[in-house]
């Protein structure tokens, strides 16, 4: 029998998932126990009947601008980072299968021998059955890094939140990284990181999700259970709300 208090506090979520953080101690590219750990905790936070699209980075393979830095032009750059983020979604959604959850990853680059192409449609359908739906490819257009299609995702599918799930366990007043004085916010509202231009996020992202009042949660996906955790109310991250 249900119980009220157990209820998910979430129905739907997008998880905006770092491309980086599959790489695990790796160079780069995907590190399988913690692809494996990852897949196991949105196994895991699926079970407690929040509907969970993640839409996959691709940083762990390659970055549009870094390959624009190298001379390769900026589109044809951004199409290879696409392409990297269909590489995780791929693998992503097998790990998860492995755990005995349905997944989808669903392309918004058409690429029909590998993988469904995007749609609200399906994706809603998907979510409908339960299934762990992988937005991959990004928005399909380049210019974009894929925090932009994850407010998008979650804009379209009328998702209560996104869930940033990162290398760092919230927003900081600087980046945390190069700024050892930098002090963590527990809560602050879209207005305020645009305006104090908190890299954290792009600011595309956060001008969208203040425009929808999409609520966003910056995380780290560090520690084993992370996603289910902030599902339960019991994770740490910082709140970026309206
Ligand atoms: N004010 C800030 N607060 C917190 N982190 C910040 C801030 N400014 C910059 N950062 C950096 O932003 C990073 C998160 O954004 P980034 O775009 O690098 O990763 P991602 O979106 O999680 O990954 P990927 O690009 O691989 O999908 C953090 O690792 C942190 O170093
Ligand atoms: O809508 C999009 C999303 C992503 N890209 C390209 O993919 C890479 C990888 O994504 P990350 O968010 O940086 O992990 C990104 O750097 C872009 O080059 C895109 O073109 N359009």
């Amino acid at each position: 029998m249900t119980n009220a208090a157990n209820l998910p506090k979430w129905r739907r979520v997008v998880v905006k998932l770092s491309g980086e953080a599959l790489m695990g101690d790796a160079p780069h590219g995907l590190h399988a126990p913690t692809l494996e750990r990852i897949a196991a905790d949105l196994a895991a936070a699926a079970e407690l009947g929040t509907q969970i699209a993640v839409v996959v980075g691709g940083g762990n393979f390659f970055r549009g601008i870094l390959g624009a830095d190298k001379g390769i032009e900026r589109a044809r750059a951004d199409s290879i980072g696409m392409l990297a983020t269909v590489m995780n979604g791929l693998a992503l959604e097998q790990a998860i299968e492995a755990r005995g959850r349905q997944a989808r990853c669903l392309s918004a680059v058409p690429m029909p021998s590998l993988c469904e192409s995007f749609s609200r449609r399906a994706a809603l359908h998907h979510l409908a059955k339960g299934r762990v739906v992988i937005s991959a490819g990004g928005t399909g257009l380049p210019f974009f890094t894929t925090d932009t299609p994850a407010v998008v995702r979650a804009a379209e599918l009328s998702a209560d939140a996104v869930l940033k799930a990162t290398q760092v366990d919230g927003v900081y007043t600087a980046d945390p990284k190069r700024d050892p004085n930098a002090r963590r916010y527990d809560t602050l509202t879209h207005d305020e990181a645009i305006a104090k231009n908190l890299a954290v996020m792009d600011t595309a992202a956060f001008a969208l999700a203040r425009e929808n009042k999409i609520p966003i949660v910056v995380f780290s996906i560090a520690g084993d259970g992370s996603i289910r955790a902030i599902l339960e109310g019991k994770g740490r991250g910082t709140f970026v709300l309206p």
